[in-house]
């Protein structure tokens, strides 16, 4: 199956920070969740891919070379960025003018019914919107162009976790047309944990994994013990340690295994959130 979105190599270097030769891949049907601490380079590569700023290394979306995509299928990326970039001044009929200039399969009934399900007000303008509100409207313009791949910079956050849920469930209802694709970029992990197929971890812009959810969720586990005992695990095995009071903390990548050969140690399935922080905050192995 080809890739609906390939990056390779991606490199960019800013006075105080590298985007260290990212590559990942996103096939049709996939939910990637790509997560980060905060200056991680989440946002960097999303606006690298997106052309918003110059990079090095080689990005495709929808099989070409992402500079060489015609304004058709530049129309079908919906795009949710960090905050609002609709102008102040306008409210939701003169947004919607607007994006039918812009989008040739702009859906104008699909954006007002979204509008609408969202409780967005037609004749407010867009100044006079909360956060969540303004995040609602991105998201309703970026869902009313059939887009075929939805890439999203934190497009939960800032949202109660009951529109939050809704939110989850238009992007499941996208995802079921199998040629559509999701990348989601989020410090929300439950949110990735819901709805995503496959985590890439990115630290200090340099990727950590790329993985299956799946795989992390039914192989990765918390270690808890004596530094002592759980420093006796194979460097293999042992991707982080977390000294944490008396105790220690370590993440490993192969949970039924090491319950089998240390049997003396607690072994737990690991959240997104745990992985993180080992890994983020623990020592390295
Ligand atoms: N235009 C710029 N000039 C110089 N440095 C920049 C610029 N934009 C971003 N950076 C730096 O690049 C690093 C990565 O920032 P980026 O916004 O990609 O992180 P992030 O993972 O999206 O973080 P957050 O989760 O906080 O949004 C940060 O150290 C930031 O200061």
């Amino acid at each position: 199956m080809d890739a609906i979105l390939s990056i390779d190599k991606l490199h960019k270097q800013y006075p105080d920070f590298e985007l260290k030769n990212l590559s990942f891949t996103l096939k049709p049907g996939e939910v990637m969740g790509f997560i980060g601490e905060n200056g991680a380079g989440k946002t960097t590569t999303i606006k690298a891919l997106l052309g918003l700023i110059r990079s090095e290394g080689q990005i495709q979306i929808f099989g070409k070379p992402a500079d060489q995509l015609s304004v058709e299928e530049r129309g079908q990326i919906g795009i949710v960025l960090d905050g609002c970039h609709f102008h102040d001044q306008l409210k939701i009929p003169q947004v919607d003018k607007v994006l039918a200039g812009i989008y040739p399969k702009w859906d104008h009934g699909q954006f007002m019914k979204l509008c609408e399900r969202f409780g967005l007000p037609l004749n407010k303008t867009v100044k006079s919107f909360s956060t969540g509100m303004k995040m609602k409207l991105s998201i309703a313009a970026a869902l009313s162009h059939h887009a075929r791949l939805l890439i999203l910079d934190e497009p939960t956050s800032g949202l109660d976790p009951i529109v939050r849920d809704e939110i989850l469930d238009l992007f499941y209802d996208f995802i079921q047309d199998e040629t559509h694709s999701i990348l989601f970029s989020s410090h929300i992990t439950t949110d990735i944990e819901k709805i995503a197929d496959v985590v890439t971890f990115i630290h200090q812009g340099a990727l950590q994994f790329c993985l299956p959810k799946d795989v992390l969720h039914d192989e990765y586990g918390i270690v808890k013990g004596p530094r002592s005992q759980i420093e006796k695990i194979d460097r293999d095995s042992l991707l982080a340690l977390l000294p944490q009071n008396l105790t220690c903390q370590g993440l490993v990548r192969n949970r039924e295994e090491i319950r089998q050969a240390y049997p003396m140690l607690s072994v737990e399935p690991a959240g997104l959130e745990e992985i993180m922080l080992c890994m983020v905050k623990g020592e390295r192995k």
